[in-house]
């Protein structure tokens, strides 16, 4: 007995009105770096050359830092974006879309670092099974300077993976490749894998705060060197704060 056939409507080939052919293979493509990079100015570059092409696609986000469901650029730049969470099923969500005659020839996934391995399985899957073309962007490590599991099943399943080749700058002065995560002012080494900030160090009043804590959270781009010190720089807090734990 043959296994059912699960493959997706025939509608999943991109259609006419891209200008890619039909059968061309899709791709999984990652983008990653540090916070600051350009991953959400990238995306929304690549999001905008796909569709003046005439192909169709699906932004996605997770806990973009403006709170919106949205991807939003420190250029100034932002799109509405479907918020996804870890319990999302990537698949499910783009066949929605087919049921409702809905094109959709490509995803850009911004906050990547924050899908879980089985989604990155999941867009493998419509890369290979639905000929769709995905765009991922993330982060490569987080405040601990590890992988986050979505980028490191991303660095192994991806067709294509690039760091981000504009230069975030480590107050030094050197390239700034890991994330320190600040809290009230000081560097630390512990605490949950995530929690949505910015890079900026003084929020107003009232934003900016960690979600449990209450505490000022934000994050800092430093150079290796730097991060494994623990040093922050010369501050408005003063000169190179150390970590706390
Ligand atoms: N006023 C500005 N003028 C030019 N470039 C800017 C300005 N503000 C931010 N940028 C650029 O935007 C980058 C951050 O882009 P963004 O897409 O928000 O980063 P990421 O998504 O990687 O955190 C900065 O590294 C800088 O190059
Ligand atoms: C290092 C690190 C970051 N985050 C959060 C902080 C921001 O909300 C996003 C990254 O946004 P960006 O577009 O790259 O600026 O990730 C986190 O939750 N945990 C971390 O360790």
């Amino acid at each position: 007995m043959t296994a059912p056939d699960r493959s997706p409507a025939p509608a999943s080939i991109p259609a006419a009105g891209g200008r890619r052919a039909a059968l061309a293979p899709a791709h999984l493509r990652f983008f990653h770096g540090p916070m600051d990079c350009g991953k959400s100015t990238l995306a929304l570059q690549v999001d905008h050359n796909q569709s003046r092409q005439g192909r169709s696609g699906l932004r996605l986000t997770q806990g973009d830092r403006s709170a919106g469901p949205q991807i939003s650029s420190r250029v100034g730049l932002s799109r509405t974006a479907v918020e996804v969470d870890t319990g999302t099923d990537l698949l499910l969500l783009v066949r929605s879309h087919w049921a409702e005659g809905r094109r959709v020839d490509y995803l850009v996934v911004d906050e990547a670092q924050f899908l879980t391995p089985a989604q990155v399985d999941q867009l493998a899957e419509l890369v290979d099974a639905s000929h769709v073309d995905v765009y991922a962007f993330g982060l490569t490590t987080d405040f601990r300077t590890r992988l986050f599991p979505g980028t490191q099943r991303l660095l192994e399943v991806a067709d294509d993976v690039q760091r981000i080749q504009v230069e975030v700058l480590c107050w030094c002065g050197a390239p700034g490749l890991l994330n320190a995560r600040v809290v009230d002012g000081a560097m630390v080494r512990s605490g949950a894998t995530v929690v949505v900030a910015d890079t900026a160090p003084t929020p107003a009043p009232g934003e900016g705060e960690g979600p449990d804590t209450g505490a000022d959270v934000h994050y800092q781009v430093l150079c290796r060197h730097h991060h494994v010190l623990g040093q922050l720089g010369p501050t408005a807090a003063g000169p190179g704060q150390l970590a706390l734990s």
